[in-house]
């Protein structure tokens, strides 16, 4: 869970193959197909850069996940899937794939609480700070809101996501978090390798505090 890196076509200047390479030898740990936005890929084309990437995360021996499309995550049997709150039946869908990685937006102790008791293996919290990657995010939270979870009794693993970047992945971690996760900080960046490095060293510093 230290550096969760999500992507998808839109997110990359050059192309996605490349930029999962070389966050993956800066040290990416898990990693997340998240094809949205406007003129996203879909269908064939979709499943074919699913398959090049989830090869590419195999050849590094880290998971391949799949973000909300279930049945794109069934077909290229991925080692899990990511859902939001209105994804659907979280309860259907953890009976469907028992057992695949199941990770769960949250956005508080009631929403974690329930993820957990169905089964969720990790909470997404955020957006932790000001992002422009997705448009229709809850209002931001700050790291305090995984200091909330904690404090709730919360022990699930938990990454914090929205508008992380170097200079702030300690404070997440700090406050409690396992991880990060990020798109923009790895994907805009000139080099990728050097952006997941850097991310991974904040959160390893931030293990030795806690
Ligand atoms: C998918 C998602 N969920 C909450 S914020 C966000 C976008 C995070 O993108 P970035 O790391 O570029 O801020
Ligand atoms: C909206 C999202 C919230 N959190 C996460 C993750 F970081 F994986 F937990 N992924 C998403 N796609």
């Amino acid at each position: 869970m230290k550096v969760y890196f999500i992507m998808g076509s839109l997110n990359c200047k050059e192309a996605p193959e490349l930029v999962l390479e070389k966050a993956l030898k800066g040290g990416v740990t898990l990693f997340q197909y998240r094809e949205k936005g406007e003129g996203c890929l879909s269908s064939a084309d979709k499943k074919a850069l699913a398959l090049q990437l989830q090869k590419i995360c195999r050849k590094n021996h880290v998971p391949f996940i799949v973000n909300d499309d279930l049945d794109l995550m069934i077909s290229l049997n991925a080692d899990g899937l990511h859902v939001g709150q209105e994804d659907g039946d979280i309860r259907e869908i953890r009976r469907r794939i028992p057992d695949k990685i199941l990770g769960v937006s949250v956005h508080n102790a009631e929403e974690a609480q329930t993820a957990v008791q169905i089964g969720a293996d990790y909470l997404g919290v955020g957006p932790i700070y000001a992002t422009s990657t997705k448009l229709d995010t809850r209002d931001v939270m700050g790291f305090s809101v995984v200091k909330e979870l904690r404090a709730k009794g919360i022990t699930a693993p938990i990454v914090g996501i929205g508008g992380i970047k170097e200079e702030n992945a300690f404070d997440v971690v700090e406050a409690g978090a396992d991880g990060v996760s990020v798109i923009t900080a790895i994907s805009h960046h000139e080099d990728p390798e050097r952006a997941a490095r850097g991310l991974l060293q904040q959160v390893e510093e931030a293990y030795k505090e806690r």
